[in-house]
């Protein structure tokens, strides 16, 4: 058996954490092979409320926890650890748009960018979950400037995923049959949920979707907007936010990260290059490919007229959101 390694997950006593922590432990993201050292940081409120999770996962009778340290301390929850689950922030209620929490959340990320500056590996692997998630990434970055900014991810791997079941539905195959839908730009309401490369597997051959469907407006219009809302939809029905698919979604974007991607692009937010036209240095959700723990964005692809409005709507709104959270963290 490997030596463990230490992973952290913030906001460790929330609803997106009660999911994610188990499968975490119970080797969905690491591999089978792999023991864990979870650290769970939180606010000071809310420790109490964290030792109860820590009973739970020690009643789960893990095999591959190698051991749980709980604290509301960012130095010491960042310590040596190998992956960053940065969860903890705001969630939103009915009504709001994700962008709404931006002041009150990017805070948050500019503490833990400095502490994780100080204390944290220099080649960790950080994904922000907690929303505006690409902004409070590119703030993240920005305050942790001794590593790398490749290593500062957000998460769009929900919408890939909401995107990948709404095609399988529609076409009535299971839902791994597809692949290669892309998100592109930010998790928000102008994402853009691109299916025009999507593939499906239909009886053993590959098909395009775009084909599969053969039904163009549906895939410029319902379809688009079905995952662009589908966040308000969860919040509308539960009256609390995504939290068992956000998770699902958070261990299927480290996984692939550290274990690869295969023949499977996937969609991430990272710090852009400026590729495909879209704003230099705000973290820009792409299509993927990922091997050896690093990523790549997949070039060469045509963008139509109407993919090129979409990414620049999304593009613009990443930059207003950069400019807002560069002026809330200055004080
Ligand atoms: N990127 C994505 O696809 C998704 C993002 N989200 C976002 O994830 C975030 C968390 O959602 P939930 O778990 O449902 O919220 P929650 O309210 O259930 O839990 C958040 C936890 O974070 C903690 N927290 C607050 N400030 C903190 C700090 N400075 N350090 C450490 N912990 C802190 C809170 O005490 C709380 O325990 C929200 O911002 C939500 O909007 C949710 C779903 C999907
Ligand atoms: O919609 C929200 O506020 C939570 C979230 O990010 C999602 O479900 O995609």
């Amino acid at each position: 058996m490997a030596e463990p390694i230490k992973v952290v997950v913030t906001g460790a006593a929330g609803q997106i954490a009660y999911s994610l922590l188990y499968q975490i432990a119970s080797g969905a993201v690491f591999g089978p092979n792999q023991p864990v050292y979870l650290h769970l940081l939180d606010i000071a409120p809310m420790m109490g409320v964290l030792e109860g999770v820590v009973m739970e996962l020690a009643d789960c009778a893990l095999p591959l926890l190698a051991g749980v340290l709980p604290t509301a301390k960012p130095e010491e929850a960042f310590k040596d650890v190998v992956a960053a689950f940065l969860v903890g922030a705001m969630p939103r209620k009915e009504g709001m748009e994700r962008k709404d929490l931006l002041a009150a959340n990017v805070r948050i990320f500019k503490e833990q960018g400095q502490a994780l500056d100080k204390v944290a590996r220099k080649d960790v692997k950080v994904l922000v979950v907690g929303n505006p998630a690409n902004t409070n990434a590119l703030i993240c970055s920005k305050y942790a400037p001794s590593i790398p900014k490749e290593n500062f991810t957000a998460m769009t791997r929900l919408d890939q995923n909401r995107a990948q079941s709404q095609l399988a539905a529609k076409i009535g195959v299971p839902v791994q049959n597809v692949k290669n839908v892309i998100i592109w730009g930010n998790h928000s309401s102008t994402q853009f949920p691109d299916a025009s490369n999507a593939v499906v597997n239909i009886g053993g051959a590959q098909k395009s979707v775009p084909a599969a469907i053969n039904d163009d407006a549906y895939l410029k219009s319902t379809f688009v907007t079905t995952v662009q809302k589908r966040g308000a939809a969860v919040i509308a029905a539960r009256k609390m936010s995504s939290a068992l698919s956000a998770a699902k979604a958070a261990s299927d974007h480290m996984r692939d990260w550290f274990l690869g991607s295969g023949d499977r692009w996937v969609s991430m937010g990272v710090v852009s290059d400026g590729s495909y036209g879209t704003p230099r240095d705000v973290v820009f959700s792409f299509p993927v490919t990922t091997a050896n723990g690093k990523w790549k964005i997949v070039q060469g692809l045509t963008i139509t007229d109407f993919a090129r409005q979409m990414l620049d709507a999304t593009g613009k709104e990443l930059a207003e959101e950069k400019q807002e959270a560069l002026d809330v963290c200055k004080d």
